[in-house]
């Protein structure tokens, strides 16, 4: 790589009636890394993620993913073009396996054809595509462990499981970076653990990871930069240690109120 970040956002705003949720902020995040989004309840974190992907517009501001300006965009555009986040299984899915909720994961989280996103450009038989999408789909189930409960209903599955599959789903459509939302919230130790080391190895692979979440032991030990947002606005942005250190953090939140 060049050095562009995988993504980037420039000046983010975005206000709700009175509130300004997300208030100018800017941050790079590097290809290949994890990189933790951390902050007190109402910070802005949800906020950033949904104008990262898509879900909300922002007033003002950019989102850059590789380089190229994705601000406004829909978020299947957004899905096809590389970055996709984590869903928790809705409770219509939850009364379909483990494999009906992959076949249709990312068409559903993302609005975008699953069909589309794995056969860009010429369209083959459908029969192709579908051999395609199930190939990727017991790949996946492989990867996380969960092959053997592809015919077990979504809604049956422990917390941890459920994680598993959430994140098995995101990585339908091989994208390159993931945006995860408290990942590992419900979620056992010795679980915990295992998500972990998987998602781990996809940063191994080149796969780029956005993590919020509110462990911040969990996000030190794991993240090689923390973003802190406070009331909207990027309060530090450094490695863990730093962080830790970091007078204005401690005050703020760490030093106050942590979940
Ligand atoms: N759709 C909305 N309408 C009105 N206000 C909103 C909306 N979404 C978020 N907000 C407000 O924007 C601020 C930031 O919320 P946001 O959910 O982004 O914070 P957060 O850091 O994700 O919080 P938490 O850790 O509690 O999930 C809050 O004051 C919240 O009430």
């Amino acid at each position: 790589m060049d050095g562009t970040p995988a993504l980037a956002v420039k000046n983010l705003r975005k206000t709700f009636g009175g509130i300004t949720a997300v208030d100018g902020t800017s941050f790079a995040v590097e290809a290949g890394k994890m990189t933790g989004l951390i902050g007190p309840n109402g910070a802005g974190k949800s906020t950033t993620f949904n104008l990262i992907t898509g879900f909300n517009r922002p007033d003002s501001g950019q989102v850059l993913l590789n380089g190229d300006d994705i601000t406004g965009k829909q978020p299947y555009e957004i899905a096809d073009r590389g970055l996709v986040r984590t869903f928790q299984i809705a409770r219509e899915l939850e009364e379909m396996t483990v494999l009906e909720n992959m076949m249709l994961g990312p068409q559903h989280q993302s609005g975008e054809s699953l069909w589309r996103a794995v056969t860009p450009g010429v369209r083959s038989s459908v029969k192709r595509d579908e051999e395609k999408v199930l190939e990727r789909v017991w790949e996946m189930l492989d990867f996380f462990d969960i092959a053997h409960l592809a015919e077990e209903y979504a809604g049956n599955l422990s917390g941890g499981q459920r994680k598993l599959l959430e994140l098995a789903r995101a990585l339908m459509t091989d994208p390159d970076i993931l945006l995860l939302d408290e990942p590992f919230a419900g979620v056992n130790p010795s679980l915990e653990n295992r998500l972990l080391e998987h998602v781990h190895e996809l940063r191994e692979q080149g796969y780029t990871f956005l993590l919020v979440e509110h462990d911040i032991d969990l996000i030190m030990e794991n993240c090689s930069r923390v973003l802190v947002l406070h009331q909207g606005k990027l309060l530090a942005d450094g490695e863990p240690a730093e962080i830790k250190a970091d007078e204005r953090v401690i005050e703020a939140y760490l030093g106050g109120e942590v979940e």
